[in-house]
């Protein structure tokens, strides 16, 4: 496996796969690896003759009061990881070389941004499609590959390749959980031992939904009340959105159908946390009794 840290290198070296006819896979990622993530790199390795995986905090989609400073890095172990799953390439750049002193052009997106996560990180959207779109003008991949964990970001790159006629197919990855069903996700090393037992209210709450939409309700109301009630019976969890919305553009429904998708954000101590689960997909398993929390 080879790491570059320039785009000039990157190109490089998807030229001369591309002169042998070589299909690429791309998985984008921030870095401190976990099985979430090692699930794209084996979708990748699975259909494209070549894997590429990019590890990069990028600046530009936190806010002013959100975590660039403390998300947590380590790229020995990410590279072990990397290596371990059949990634060929991995692309590790610095904050300059992707973001010039005078950078000043962004890809924006309107109403998909606008809901959910957007709602309390308005910028966000602006830098992840600004920093995809950099990665596919460079690597030019076959495939792309990101986590249904985060659904929003999935739902509005699909939008974004569509309406800027990106060549590439987007390639959604199932959620990874931990044994107790709490999603993979970097920030849960945030958690202290309380914190990370409390978390587990997020997927109780995930499958209570799932339940009560098998169960034939249609009512987004009487279903994100439900899931609310039992959100707010764990103390420690404070809950910034529960909304159900159409699975392709992002906005509210009051009547939901299959493949609409319900997400949430809740805080759990100072950690913001994010599930979701689109309807008609089979009910999330998890152990009730045993839990890696204790
Ligand atoms: N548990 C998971 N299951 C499946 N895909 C995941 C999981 N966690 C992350 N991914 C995917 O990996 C890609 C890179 O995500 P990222 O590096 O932000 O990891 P993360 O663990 O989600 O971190 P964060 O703490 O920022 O949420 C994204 O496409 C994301 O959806
Ligand atoms: C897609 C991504 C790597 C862009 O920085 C990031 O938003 C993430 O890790 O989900
Ligand atoms: N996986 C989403 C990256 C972020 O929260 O910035």
């Amino acid at each position: 496996m080879n790491t570059v840290n320039t785009i000039n290198e990157l190109r490089e070296q998807v030229r001369a796969w591309k002169a042998e006819g070589l299909t690429i896979g791309l998985c984008p990622t921030m870095g401190y690896l976990h099985e979430g993530h090692a699930s794209l790199m084996d979708a990748s390795v699975r259909s494209c003759d070549r894997t590429v995986a990019s590890v990069f905090v990028n600046p530009i989609q936190f806010g002013p009061n959100e975590d660039l400073a403390t998300y947590p890095r380590d790229f020995e172990s990410d590279c072990r990881l990397l290596e371990a799953h059949g990634v060929d390439l991995v692309f590790h750049p610095e904050p300059a070389e992707m973001y010039a002193d005078d950078f000043c052009t962004f890809v924006d997106i309107d109403v998909l941004s606008k809901t959910l996560c957007g709602k309390t990180r308005p910028i966000h959207f602006r830098g992840v499609c600004t920093v995809i779109t950099k990665l596919l003008n460079t690597v030019t991949p076959d495939k792309i590959f990101f986590g249904q964990k985060d659904a929003q970001q999935l739902a509005i790159i699909r939008r974004m390749v569509r309406d800027l006629n990106f060549d590439v197919e987007v390639v959604g990855c199932p959620i990874v959980r931990e044994a107790d069903g709490l999603a993979k996700s970097s920030r849960n090393t945030y958690l202290n031992p309380d914190e990370r037992r409390a978390a587990r209210i997020l997927s109780r709450a995930i499958r209570l939904g799932q339940d009560i939409a098998d169960g034939g309700e249609r009512r987004s109301g009487k279903l994100l009340a439900a899931m609310k009630e039992k959100l707010v019976s764990e103390p420690m969890a404070e809950v910034e959105y529960v909304e159900v919305v159409n699975g392709e553009n992002m906005q509210p429904v009051d009547t939901f159908r299959e493949g609409d998708l319900v997400a949430m954000a809740v805080r759990i101590g100072g950690t913001r946390l994010i599930d979701n689960f689109t309807v008609g997909q089979p009910p999330i398993d998890f152990q009730e009794g045993q839990s890696n929390a204790d």
